[in-house]
């Protein structure tokens, strides 16, 4: 039996959200993004980034890695809204960022908890911001702090707190408000190697688990490849896409032993292969 016009209405609109959910399964576009910085002479420009294009899709683990300088934190801030490029644009969930863009998640490279706040307090934070009800504030901040390893320590400042629980701190306050997108910069750049690899193997487990997009910045390939689904390689300034190479090692994937995952030696040579042009080596070979 036909459906009758009004239906029939209806159909067509849920066909048409359909098709533009599945368009939103792009959830973060970097479409020919250009960047022009004044030099330091205020005459002339510097360009930094020149018609970047690449995109993450829903739930996926995307690094990105280039040579110190290219612009790689300056692509975070594009997709925050903290900076509007000089060409080109960033669309989340299908809307381009044209101000600061709230609905994603941030995660710096210094954990930058309050140090007069407890890191309950600190987790809870972004929540009274959203007008988030005490109920439901206390059980988010208590599964959010168990989720990063740190229930028990609801009550400690951060000072009283090693640089990888700050880290996990700063992790917790960042997945308590479950952006659907969570943008990285080098956030274990900072940690010893051990705490590190816990932190990665512990990341990997989140963003499985929680089915956040990931943008992540780092200069460590053997990171960006244990990590990612894709890891887009840029070049040096004028910073061009180098590549967006796909990481087919099947998950979980051992962040401690990183030989031990079959294929990982591939996938890191396909992504050296990219890199290595855009480092200074000199006679290493
Ligand atoms: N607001 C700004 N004004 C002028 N120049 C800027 C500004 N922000 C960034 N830059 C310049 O743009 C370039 C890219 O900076 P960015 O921090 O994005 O690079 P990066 O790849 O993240 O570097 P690193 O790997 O060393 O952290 C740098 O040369 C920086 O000096």
């Amino acid at each position: 039996m036909l459906a009758c016009p009004v239906t029939r209405v209806r159909i067509c609109i849920d066909m048409f959200e359909r098709e533009r959910a599945g368009m939103d399964d792009r959830v973060l576009v970097f479409e020919g993004i250009g960047q022009d910085f004044p030099a330091p002479d205020r005459r002339t420009a510097v360009r930094v980034l020149d018609g970047i294009s690449f995109e993450a899709a829903r739930g996926k683990f995307v690094a990105v890695i280039g040579p110190s300088g290219c612009g790689k934190s300056t692509l975070l801030q594009m997709a925050a809204g903290l900076l509007i490029p000089t060409r080109g644009a960033v669309h989340h969930g299908g809307r381009k960022v044209t101000t600061i863009n709230t609905e994603v998640g941030f995660v710096p490279q210094q954990a930058q908890l309050f140090p007069w706040k407890t890191l309950a307090e600190n987790v809870e934070l972004p929540l009274l911001l959203r007008g988030v009800t005490t109920a439901e504030r206390r059980e988010r901040v208590a599964n959010a702090l168990g989720a990063v390893g740190l229930k028990g320590f609801e009550q400690h400042f951060p000072t009283q707190l090693s640089g990888g629980m700050q880290k996990r701190g700063s992790i917790a306050r960042t997945l308590v408000y479950r952006p659907d997108v969570v943008l990285m910069d080098e956030p274990f750049g900072a940690l010893d190697a051990q705490t590190r690899m816990v932190m990665q193997s512990d990341l990997q487990t989140l963003s499985m688990e929680a089915g956040a997009t990931i943008l992540f910045v780092t200069h460590d390939i053997t990171e960006a490849v244990l990590l990612a689904d894709h890891v887009i390689v840029l070049s040096q300034r004028p910073s061009r896409l180098l590549a967006n190479i796909q990481i087919n090692l099947p998950r979980p994937r051992n962040m401690f032993e990183p030989f031990r995952n079959p294929g990982f030696e591939a996938a890191y040579d396909a992504v050296w292969t990219e890199f290595r042009s855009q480092i200074d080596i000199g006679r290493v070979h």
